[in-house]
């Protein structure tokens, strides 16, 4: 029998979710809903669904599976919506929002009416919103997070949505709510606070040195790359993880003049040390991975520093047809080379432009 998917909340997450479960499940038809007409509208011309609902409940009552890929509070709201609807008792509901807790608080009002709630969050994503920035192969490799109710057998249904998920290629782990919010405020939800907050700090000083916008470069654009992503979303994930973030703050602060009172002491060995430790966990991180630590496949190349080079270097790989993820030079300046450092999304596209480069430069290339 064909199934029915109901995704509500077409943005990024969502349209990537759909996208993942068509190509692996072509059969089942895909109904979106989107309170923005338009983006709904944009959802069909895509072909990131099938159909359009033109009402939650619409599109609820006969689904078989319901995803739920909108902030956080909207989230909460659907719920409530949804656990007054007559749906399909066999339906299965699951959500992608970034925090677990207070979502499964409101998974008791299904719970309680045997209708299956697993709360989900693939752990990847960008700081872009929307659904043409939806991906089939976003969550590839990232962890995809699941939480079923606590003291509930739901191990078959679990599976059923990790069958109906398969397309994403992410690996699947099974956490209670609080285990989720404690590591995602680790690793996730904290740092958009510290990137925001370090944003903040820079443009202060703005009016006093106007040319620090365009020297903004490597090491603070790296840092802060998150700060762009949707401050709505980002709203409610504070709040709703807010116990979280209040001790990882007041850690934070001890840290700060733990640091603070080695510069005053000029404590060379223990500032040094800060570092090295920082540098050897960080390098010890997974590689080519998505999710929390994001790694893209980079490909370095010696360029002469003349205007023109990177068009050049992108027109090649376009007439080839190989996609680039990010591009850019790493230092540049007047007589000595630059480095570029062209990210792909896959392996294959590395290689691939490698040969590509090779058969057309000189220019020398290398990996890290
Ligand atoms: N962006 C990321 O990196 C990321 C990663 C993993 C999980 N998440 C979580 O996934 C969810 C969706 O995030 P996103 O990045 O796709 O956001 P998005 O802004 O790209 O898309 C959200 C969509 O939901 C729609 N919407 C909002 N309220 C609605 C409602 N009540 N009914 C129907 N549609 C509604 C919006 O119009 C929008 O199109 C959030 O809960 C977020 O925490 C985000
Ligand atoms: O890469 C980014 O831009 C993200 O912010 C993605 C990110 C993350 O912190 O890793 C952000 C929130 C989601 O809940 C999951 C993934």
């Amino acid at each position: 029998m064909q199934q029915k998917i109901f995704v509500i909340g077409l943005g990024l997450i969502g349209g990537s979710v759909a996208l993942a479960i068509k190509n692996e499940h072509p059969n089942t038809t895909i109904i979106g809903y989107d309170r923005d007409e338009e983006i709904a509208n944009q959802a069909k011309i895509l072909k990131v669904i099938d159909d359009m609902a033109e009402s939650i409940k619409q599109g609820a009552v006969d689904a078989d599976f319901i995803i739920l890929s909108i902030p956080i509070f909207e989230t909460e709201k659907v719920m409530e919506e949804l656990a007054l609807l007559p749906l399909k008792q066999s339906v299965i509901i699951t959500d992608t929002g970034s925090t677990k807790k207070s979502i499964m608080k409101k998974a008791a009002l299904f719970i309680e009416n045997g209708i299956t709630f697993i709360g989900g969050h693939p752990m990847a994503g960008s700081h872009k919103s929307g659904v043409v920035a939806a991906k089939r192969l976003l969550f590839e490799n990232a962890f995809y997070m699941l939480t079923p109710p606590e003291h509930t057998n739901m191990t078959e249904q679990v599976n059923q949505l990790k069958h109906l998920l398969a397309g994403t290629k992410s690996k699947f782990i099974e956490l209670t709510a609080d285990e989720h919010d404690e590591m995602t405020g680790i690793l996730s939800h904290f740092p958009h606070i510290i990137a925001a907050s370090l944003v903040g700090h820079a443009k202060k000083y703005q009016e006093i040195y106007p040319l620090l916008q365009r020297l903004a470069a490597g090491g603070f654009r790296d840092i802060t790359r998150i700060a762009s992503s949707n401050p709505h979303m980002w709203t409610d994930i504070s709040l709703r993880n807010k116990d979280v973030l209040l001790q990882l703050m007041c850690e934070w602060k001890q840290e700060m003049q733990k640091i603070e009172q080695m510069l005053i002491d000029d404590e060379y060995n223990k500032i040094y040390q800060f570092f090295a430790n920082a540098k050897s966990y960080r390098d010890g991180l997974p590689i080519h991975t998505k999710g929390v630590i994001h790694s893209f496949y980079d490909l370095y190349v010696d360029v002469p520093d003349y205007p023109g080079v990177i068009s050049e270097i992108t027109g090649y790989l376009a007439e080839e047809r190989i996609s680039i993820t990010n591009i850019r030079i790493l230092e540049t300046r007047e007589d000595i080379y630059g480095v570029l450092r062209i990210s792909f999304q896959t392996i294959q596209d590395r290689e691939q432009a490698m040969v590509c480069l090779k058969n057309r430069t000189n220019y020398e290339l290398f990996i890290q």
